[in-house]
């Protein structure tokens, strides 16, 4: 018998687990959401089998309901699940970039005879909505699961296999565990890479030299606050008390790097750099599955009349589909200033021994 898979908020997560999810011939993906607009692309794109804004038809035949909604969101929909016929031995999860807040919430909440699973997916984008969904955003990722005392073991099971479509790393963890060491490692960053920016947005004069001279270092740091400001107001007001804690830690480090350099000392200051880049060099290497970058090359192209023409007629001949291209007017951290988009692997890779065969620079990111 198939199993029915209902995600509620068809978006870039919701969208990206769906398509994963049904890789399973046995699965039936049902979706929901707030906006048809966003079903019909959803229908459109191959996400979902089926689509409706209304939340009792969505999840009336689901086995497993997946909550793919904005944090603020999340709760609002545990609410309604509560009033609606749902199937027995149900799962709920979720993919809420916070944990400890939901996973109460929903056991406050939830009747007993279902069974409410936190979840997370450590992957993602600064690009948002169902367009920027892919089947491959979780591989090789870590997929955490927040399971509650008591929760029954065959239900983690189930869910666990259901998930290994995602080609996700499944891995257990306390909610409020997650979201000290989730705060650290994402949620802060978030907030850096934004008052950054705005910082430096605030220096800007007439003559835009810091919009101009914003290069790759600037670039690699802030890519993330390019991301969804409503997505992050939520995650920010459910993990408080840890990003208030780390915030102390930050101002703390900050401070002790500006005593080094008012004190000028030369050996501490390398220190610091070496200690972090230690660290950095030491983290594991995710190569496959991150949106971003998934089909594209950048070439290093003179600065020559008719060259871009050039490059799509040699690709065109070879009947190889470009999706996009564009000029990268600052290079970010990779060498080569067209960025060519490719719609498979198998494209990109013919492109990129074509193009190296008439004698390009040829790169991919990471
Ligand atoms: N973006 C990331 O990198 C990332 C990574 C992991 C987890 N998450 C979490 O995933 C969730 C979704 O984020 P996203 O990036 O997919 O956002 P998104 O904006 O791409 O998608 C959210 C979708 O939810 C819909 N929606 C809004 N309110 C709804 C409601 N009440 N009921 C049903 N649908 C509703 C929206 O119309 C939209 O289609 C958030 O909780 C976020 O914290 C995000
Ligand atoms: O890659 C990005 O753009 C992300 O911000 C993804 C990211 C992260 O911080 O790593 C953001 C939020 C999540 O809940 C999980 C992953």
């Amino acid at each position: 018998m198939k199993t029915t898979i209902t995600i509620i908020g068809v978006g870039l997560i919701g969208g990206s687990v769906a398509l994963a999810l049904r890789k399973d011939p046995q699965v039936r993906i049902v979706g929901f959401d707030v906006r048809q607009d966003t079903l019909d692309k959803a229908l459109t794109l191959g996400v979902l089998h089926a689509g409706t804004t209304d939340l009792q038809t969505a999840v009336r035949e689901a086995n497993v309901i997946i909550v793919a909604a904005p944090v603020e969101q999340i709760y609002a929909t545990l609410d309604r699940l509560t009033e609606l016929s749902l199937q027995p031995g149900v799962i709920i999860t979720d993919v809420g970039s916070t944990k400890s807040g939901i996973v109460r919430y929903a056991q406050e909440k939830l009747p007993r005879e279902v069974t409410f699973i936190g979840g997370h997916p450590m992957a993602g984008s600064h690009k948002s909505g169902v367009e920027a969904a892919s089947d491959r955003l979780f591989e090789n990722a870590y997929y955490v699961l927040t399971p509650a005392e008591g929760t029954p073991e065959h239900q983690v099971e189930r869910l666990v296999s259901l998930l290994s479509y995602t080609r996700a790393n499944v891995v257990r963890m306390d909610p409020n565990e997650h979201d000290k060491v989730v705060g650290a490692v994402s949620h802060f960053p978030h907030i850096l890479a934004s008052a950054l920016v705005n910082l430096v947005a605030g220096y800007e004069d007439e003559n835009a030299w810091h919009h101009r001279l914003a290069a790759g270092g600037f670039r690699d740091i802030t890519r993330i606050a390019s991301s969804n400001p409503r997505m992050w107001r939520d995650v920010l007001l459910n993990n408080r008390e840890h990003l208030l804690c780390i915030a102390e830690d930050w101002a703390r480090a900050l401070d002790e790097v500006i005593e080094l350099i008012k004190d000028r000392e030369a050996e501490k200051i390398e220190d610091f750099f070496r200690t972090a880049r230690e660290f950095r060099d030491g983290l594991p290497e995710r190569k496959k599955g991150a949106v971003p970058a998934l089909y594209d090359l950048y070439i290093d192209i003179p600065d020559h009349p008719g060259e871009i023409g050039r490059i799509a007629t040699l690709l065109g001949a070879k009947k190889i589909n470009i999706t996009n291209l564009q000029i990268q007017e600052t290079r970010e951290d990779i060498m080569g200033a067209l960025r060519i988009t490719f719609r498979n692997e198998s494209e990109m890779e013919k492109g990129e021994e074509l193009l190296q065969f008439f004698g390009y620079k040829v790169y991919k990111r990471g």
